[in-house]
């Protein structure tokens, strides 16, 4: 069954794992997903703290005959005042310092003349500044759901997570993917190879997509073209999913499909009409191990990885799918698509004014590795569109370079 990008995507969720918890402590809880909401159990900040280094007084004493004030105590950060004001009275204080109960009003210290025990205010210093007083819980309250399940933990989450005080995160498993390489033509980097053979670097690249995007990733290394060794390569792994790369078409020597068949594969669909990556497949194994089949060209299976292998695992983190595109406007002309959609290696750029615009490159064959390495985008162009000029809007998928 050949099926369109968005029926293969809904096929590749519909096979989800269902998310599996684990707790980790905050510092390894990087690039995981939640599994549980992380909810405030107090106000931040706890109290009302000045913004400033100063005094801290009330908004009274300021308006009054009086421009100078006593100053009785000192509040730090760490170390509040306990004490009461009294008529045109003051306290020390600092950034960050809880402001006496009191206090309504801040005086920076700029706009004081000091002396031993009394500040002299300046006019600017009799003018009450509501923002120098941070209010209890005017970054969160108590009870504040701050990060929602499926929420993936990024540097600015983790320190809200740590500003909330969990020092253990509840995160879904990390599901786990293998990859196997087939092709009697490849051979490892660091090997020799004969003068028909090629390195294998396609998996170089999925290895690390499936670890960005928030998998576990282990390489099964190489098979030839042999149905019999792929099908031991894969019989007894432990996997959540097992990616195949090559031998997913329909010559003498794409065994894939024999090899998962004696597995007990049942097959969501064996091609996509997609260019490239027409003879990508997905089902699952008769042990529940889902398999995805890449096809061998390098570009074909970075294309079908960064939409397929990319959905699955983001779903089995559960985590919400969301539209990968933008747009931007097209420089040069681009061909019209034929009947597969079809992603295009292109590069970004911005005009003079902040405009995304996309540039594909000259040579879209699925082989080649250096196009890709030098594409930080994809043209997206639906089945049957029209041939493209510069200006011309078109959908892009950004790449998830580093
Ligand atoms: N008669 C037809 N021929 C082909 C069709 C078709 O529909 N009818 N489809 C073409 C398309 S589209 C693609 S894409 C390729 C993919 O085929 P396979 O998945 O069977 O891939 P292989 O033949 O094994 O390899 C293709 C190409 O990629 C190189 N390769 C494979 N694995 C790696 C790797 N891990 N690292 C680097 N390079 C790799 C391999 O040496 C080949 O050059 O089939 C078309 N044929
Ligand atoms: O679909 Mo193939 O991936 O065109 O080269």
């Amino acid at each position: 069954m050949a099926v369109t990008v968005d029926e293969a995507l809904t096929l590749v969720r519909a096979r989800a794992l269902k998310a599996r918890k684990q707790k980790v402590p905050l510092g390894k809880a990087m690039g995981r997903v939640l599994a549980r909401p992380v909810l405030a159990s107090r106000d931040q900040p706890p109290f009302n703290a000045s913004a400033m280094d100063g005094y801290a007084t009330r908004k009274d004493f300021l308006s009054g005959d009086q421009a100078t004030l006593t100053v009785i105590g000192e509040s730090s950060a760490g170390r509040a005042f306990e004490g009461r004001l009294g008529a045109d009275e003051a306290v020390r204080i600092f950034t960050g310092a809880p402001v006496p109960a009191d206090c309504d009003a801040i005086v920076i210290q700029e706009n004081v003349v000091r002396g031993e025990q009394i500040i002299e205010l300046t006019p600017d210093g009799r003018v009450p500044m509501p923002t120098h007083i941070r209010k209890a819980g005017q970054d969160f309250k108590a009870g504040d759901t701050l990060l929602e399940r499926g929420v993936r933990l990024d540097p600015w989450r983790l320190s809200l997570a740590a500003a909330a005080g969990c020092d253990t995160l509840s995160v879904v498993r990390r599901p786990h993917v293998v990859v196997l390489c087939t092709g009697d033509e490849l051979v490892l980097p660091g090997y020799n190879p004969k003068a028909d053979q090629i390195y294998e670097s396609a998996s170089y690249a999925l290895m690390a997509l499936i670890r960005q995007w928030g998998g576990k990733a282990s390489y099964l290394g190489l098979q030839g073209d042999d149905a019999k060794g792929i099908h031991k390569a894969l019989k007894g792994v432990k996997a959540d999913l097992i990616v195949t790369v090559g031998g997913a078409s329909v010559g003498d020597y794409d065994l894939v499909k024999p090899a998962l068949a004696k597995l007990g594969l049942t097959l969501d669909f064996d091609s996509v009409k997609v260019r490239p990556g027409k003879p990508t497949s997905f089902g699952a194994l008769e042990d529940g191990r889902r398999a995805l089949s890449l096809p061998g060209n390098p570009a074909s299976a970075f294309v079908t990885a960064q939409l397929f292998l990319k959905v699955w695992i983001e779903a089995s983190l559960g985590m919400e799918a969301t539209s990968p595109f933008v747009t931007a406007l097209v420089q040069g002309v681009l061909g019209p698509a034929g009947p597969r959609e079809a992603y295009l290696r292109a590069k970004l750029s911005s005009s003079s004014y902040g405009q995304l615009q996309v540039t594909a490159f000259d040579d879209q064959d699925s082989s080649l590795v250096s196009v890709f390495a030098r594409a930080d985008a994809l043209i997206r162009l639906p089945a049957g569109a029209a041939a493209q000029k510069t200006g011309a809007r078109v959908i892009v998928l950004p790449l998830d370079r580093l």
